[in-house]
């Protein structure tokens, strides 16, 4: 199955006629207050066995397989601007099986000209030229490899303005759709620029032998890039770019980010880092602890996720990281914000940052999503939601699947329903332990678990080859971000020109979305479930907020093609207001905004401990391997 046209049509049968589904309670294999579907089971439907999951694994002392100590290229004194290959390394880093590939409809994000499907708003006192190739670019030649090798043939539409605004040593505000493109967007024109220059501007580096000690040859870290994100999961994945990105050059990709072992990724900074990707919180953390890092060579800090770090109550923390600690006096630095949404606040906040010459880049209005997400919306009584899901799922041929809970105890729930019903689920929130979390990603990942249910804590960044389809189980209410939230959890499915489907469960409970839910759906010429029909604006007229400042939106200077800047901000009054709850001090630990600490009115009764992996997992029945889409 390679489009979601099948996968529409399997879900429009089942969904909507939710009684011609159920069978006889008589012939219930699960326990009786549940109904069996009369499809198949999900073995004989294809999903792979549910793997039992045993927690206490990761109790161990020595648990060493940190996402943050994966190998990187090595380079060596000896070694020219550009060292030798290494196959295995190559192997690794580009391994084509788990890395997202350009999909059917790239060219539409590709296109930044006259015929783009999507407005590209370029505010710049200079006169910016988008590239069209990357061989035009001007880019170092080990990078034009490194592109190859990742089989980035185009550059997209974000990564054609960037370029050249970087090259050009502006400060940028980026704005794209989700799945665009825009990790590329800051670190290829960066490490690009750097590449030539390394040696030069790189702090002096160990040589790493085999009696490396770090006590004895550790040196101070002096990062030349600072990359700061708002999640562990998606500060791993960056670090993973910037090792494919930097391979065979001078430059060292460190991560750092709360959870792991302090230990291990200071040992890894002692080896010599160019490039820091981090949560803030442990960012801080090592800036703070003597010998370890220093900001004070920093030429470029790249905040990403912008809107989600840019909150006005961790602004003390923010202007330390963002000031280099008070050490970093060098002029020549450069700072760069990028997201997919950036409301008016935001925007102003940036502001405080940024020079005043800085490049504002905007594919497409603030907080939209792609055209080749189809969204499907269904009524889902609470009480049905279960069923309705475990339906949903067995109705679609397998395919990997990611399911949105507005609550931690909820994941944990749909988690063991989902899995003691026979599918191969894993589960990820913000109380498990790093190496829960760590295990939970790559399980999805490799399709070892091709169901994933979480909280809001992945909705952000996370980019996860052939995730085809996304399910909000809950919608995300006005105090976890509304509609800003809603986008970005959709838009871990079709990216980078990939097709997808995204089905969310509506009741009375999300009300508080349906205005922005509908403007968002007609927008995208998505189908308006009747129960949505009053939510209409009577003004056919869409009009949304943007990130343009009032005085912009005074002058009209603000508006993006259609999308006049409105004077009531629906992103800005959706942010939510129990952002890092569940930090300290909000930046004292990782800002996993988003993720509601506040539990949603359960149905089960007893409180259920979690308890997958204990149940026995379903006999094995015939799995159709032609179907499985990972
Ligand atoms: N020019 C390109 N050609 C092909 N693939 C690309 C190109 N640039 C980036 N990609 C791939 O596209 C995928 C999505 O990129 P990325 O994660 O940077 O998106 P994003 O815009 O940051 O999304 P989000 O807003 O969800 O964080 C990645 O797997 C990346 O490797």
């Amino acid at each position: 199955m390679d489009s979601y046209d099948e996968i529409h049509d399997a879900l429009q049968d089942v969904t909507n006629n939710p009684d011609e589904i159920v069978a006889d309670d008589d012939d219930a294999q699960f326990p009786a207050q549940d109904k069996k579907p009369a499809f198949l089971n999900p073995q004989e439907a294809g999903w792979s066995e549910p793997v039992p999951f045993t927690y206490d694994r990761f109790a161990i002392k020595d648990f060493t397989d940190w996402a943050g100590i994966a190998p990187r290229y090595e380079w060596k004194e000896e070694y020219g601007e550009v060292g030798p290959r290494n196959v295995e390394l190559e192997r690794q880093l580009f391994n084509a099986e788990f890395v997202p590939r350009a999909g059917e409809r790239f060219n539409e994000l590709q296109q930044a000209g006259e015929q783009a499907p999507y407005s590209v708003n370029v505010e710049s006192e200079l006169t910016l030229e988008p590239i069209t190739t990357f061989e035009e670019a001007g880019i170092h030649p080990a990078m034009i490899e490194n592109l190859q090798l990742c089989n980035y043939e185009w550059p997209t539409a974000i990564q054609c303005y960037t370029i050249p605004a970087i090259r050009e040593g502006r400060d940028v505000i980026g704005i794209a759709q989700t799945g665009s493109g825009k990790t590329g967007a800051f670190l290829i024109p960066i490490l690009s620029k750097l590449m030539g220059k390394a040696k030069k501007l790189a702090a002096p580096r160990p040589i790493i032998t085999e009696d490396w000690d770090s006590k004895r040859h550790g040196v101070l870290a002096e990062p030349l890039v600072l990359i700061v994100c708002p999640t562990r999961e998606l500060a791993n994945q960056i670090f993973d770019e910037a090792r494919r990105l930097c391979y065979r050059s001078m430059l060292r990709p460190c991560v750092a980010y709360g959870g792991a072992p302090h230990k291990s990724q200071r040992e890894e900074l002692q080896k010599g880092c160019d490039i820091l990707v981090g949560t803030p919180g442990r960012i801080l953390d090592f800036m703070r602890q003597p010998n370890t890092l220093t900001t004070k060579r920093v030429r470029y800090t790249v905040i990403d996720e912008a809107d989600e770090l840019l909150q006005a109550d961790w602004e003390m923390d923010f202007k330390y990281l963002m000031s280099g600690g008070d050490q970093n006096e060098d002029a020549d630095h450069r700072y760069l914000m990028f997201s997919a949404s950036f409301n008016k606040e935001c925007r102003k906040l940036a502001e405080n940052y940024l020079s005043k010459d800085h490049v504002r880049i905007r594919i497409s209005r603030p907080g939209s999503v792609v055209k080749h997400i189809r969204q499907n919306i269904h009524w889902i009584h609470k009480s049905d939601k279960k069923q309705a899901l475990y339906d949903l799922v067995l109705s679609l041929a397998p395919t990997r699947t990611l399911i949105f809970v507005n609550s931690k105890l909820e994941v944990d729930y749909v988690d063991d329903y989902l899995y003691n019903h026979g599918l191969p689920t894993t589960s990820l929130h913000g109380d498990r332990t790093q190496p829960e979390r760590e295990d939970a990603i790559r399980s999805f990942r490799t399709a070892k678990c091709p169901i994933m249910v979480t909280t809001g804590v992945s909705a952000r960044g996370l980019d996860i080859v052939n995730v085809m389809h996304v399910i909000n189980y809950d919608l995300p209410r006005a105090s976890q971000g509304g509609i800003t939230e809603y986008m970005h959890r959709i838009g871990r499915t079709a990216r980078i020109g990939n097709v997808g489907l995204a089905t969310s469960f509506y009741n009375d409970n999300d009300e508080d979305l349906a205005a922005d839910l509908v403007k968002l759906l007609m927008e995208n010429d998505q189908e308006i479930p009747p129960f949505l029909e009053p939510y209409k604006p009577s003004d056919a007229n869409l009009t949304f907020g943007d990130d343009s400042t009032d005085s912009e939106a005074e002058k009209g200077r603000g508006e993006t093609g259609a999308w006049a800047a409105g004077s009531d901000d629906a992103e800005e009054e959706n942010e939510g207001d129990d952002k890092g709850e569940d930090g300290d001090s909000a930046w004292g630990q990782d800002a996993e905004a988003a993720e509601s600490t506040h539990e949603e009115p359960v149905d089960e009764q007893p409180a259920a401990k979690h308890t997958k992996g204990r149940m026995p997992a379903p006999a094995r029945q015939n799995i159709n391997k032609d179907d499985v889409l990972w």
